[in-house]
């Protein structure tokens, strides 16, 4: 059976600065025409991009659809944009959906018979499709062909309908969070990193071109620093420092410029904002640096269980402020010292980590 949350609904519409989640529908316009359209544009994400190029170009010489390709990481890392990539480079057209919205089993029905040869499916989401839906997908999948129910009571009747050979392309925040026979079906699995700083860089100043927004090389780093991995990130504190830009100083984005525009937006040199501040202070000072279940922490800082966990936390286990152990968070040094505290207990507060 599929695992199905429903908890997942509630994660709210970002109004963090740093939300790596899309904000609105005039900045999803925005992130359309920023995104890079073809696997040589997409910068960084090599071992991925390298994958990709290679089975792309078997399937392309074979005349074959791709395999099927499961792609997980954290919001705004760049999942939507290879999607299309994929399809750009095998030169067939992209259909988009998401797991919530295909609530019964003909909604997904309708969308396979009107695939063509070799065309991508794309599904945001994936961990949330309902039980349903996910066992038409199965033989979809795994033979191009789907089992319909036609007519209702006694009368009713099961008929095989062929497909095209196509691709899916899922897109997760929770890969553990698929059933075993879902990632089972996926011959391409491709976990999305963090960016680097200098990847950022180039994504801001690609973005910058495009916007044409007069950004300097180390206006673009000094932007990149602080974009907590995140192309989308980058891009919308690019967007929001060209502003201060344009009213404060002649339009230039130099690094003096970008650092003070990104902190008067309260986004630190480390690229962490109010929320991530707040989560830190939280488990320093109301639960003595932790362990802390993500429960009580989420009370403690009015925030969902689920924006803690594939929003802000991510980030912060990845740059070392937190630890996640079986028996809650902790505070790292890191987090001691970036609130300007001194850390206590020394390394055996930390060895009790597990
Ligand atoms: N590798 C990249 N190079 C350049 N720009 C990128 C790259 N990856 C992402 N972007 C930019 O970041 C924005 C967000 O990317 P995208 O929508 O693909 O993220 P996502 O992982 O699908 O996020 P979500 O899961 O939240 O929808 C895009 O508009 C695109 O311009």
């Amino acid at each position: 059976m599929a695992i199905h949350s429903d908890s997942l609904s509630s994660i709210p519409a970002p109004e963090r600065i740093v939300a790596p989640q899309s904000a609105s529908p005039n900045e999803d316009s925005i992130e359309r025409a920023l995104r890079p359209r073809a696997l040589d544009e997409y910068i960084g994400q090599h071992r991925v991009r390298e994958q990709l190029e290679i089975f792309i170009a078997a399937a392309r010489n074979r005349n074959e659809a791709l395999d099927h390709v499961l792609l997980f990481g954290p919001p705004g890392l760049g999942k939507t944009t290879l999607a299309h990539i994929v399809a750009h480079e095998m030169g067939v057209q992209l259909r988009q959906t998401s797991g919530p919205v295909l609530e019964r089993p003909g909604d997904l029905a309708a969308l396979l018979t009107n695939l063509e040869r070799n065309d991508v499916l794309f599904i945001d989401e994936i961990h949330r499709l309902s039980p349903v839906v996910e066992e038409i997908l199965y033989p979809a999948l795994e033979d191009f062909q789907i089992d319909i129910l036609i007519g209702e009571g006694p009368g009713a009747r099961s008929v095989k309908i062929d497909l095209q050979p196509f691709t899916l392309v899922g897109a997760t925040t929770r890969a553990g969070m698929l059933t075993n026979p879902l990632r089972d079906r996926f011959g391409i699995v491709s976990r999305l990193e963090f960016y680097n700083v200098e990847d950022l860089t180039h994504i801001v100043t690609r973005s910058s071109q495009l916007l044409k927004a007069n950004t300097s090389p180390q206006g673009a780093s000094e932007i990149a620093k602080r974009a907590r991995g995140t192309p989308r990130i980058a891009n919308r504190l690019l967007r929001r420092v060209r502003d201060y830009a344009q009213v404060r100083a002649d339009g230039k984005i130099d690094a003096d410029v970008a650092a003070a525009a990104l902190s008067m937006l309260e986004v630190d040199p480390q690229g962490l904002d109010v929320m991530d501040r707040k989560l830190l202070e939280a488990i320093v000072h109301k639960f003595d640096g932790g362990p802390v279940g993500v429960d009580s922490l989420a009370a403690a800082i009015g925030e969902e269980r689920d924006t803690i966990e594939d929003v802000i936390e991510p980030f912060l286990i990845q740059q070392g402020y937190l630890q996640r152990t079986p028996r809650g968070r902790i505070a790292t040094q890191t987090t001691w010292r970036h609130l300007g505290l001194t850390p206590p207990g020394g390394p055996d507060l930390f060895s009790a980590a597990g």
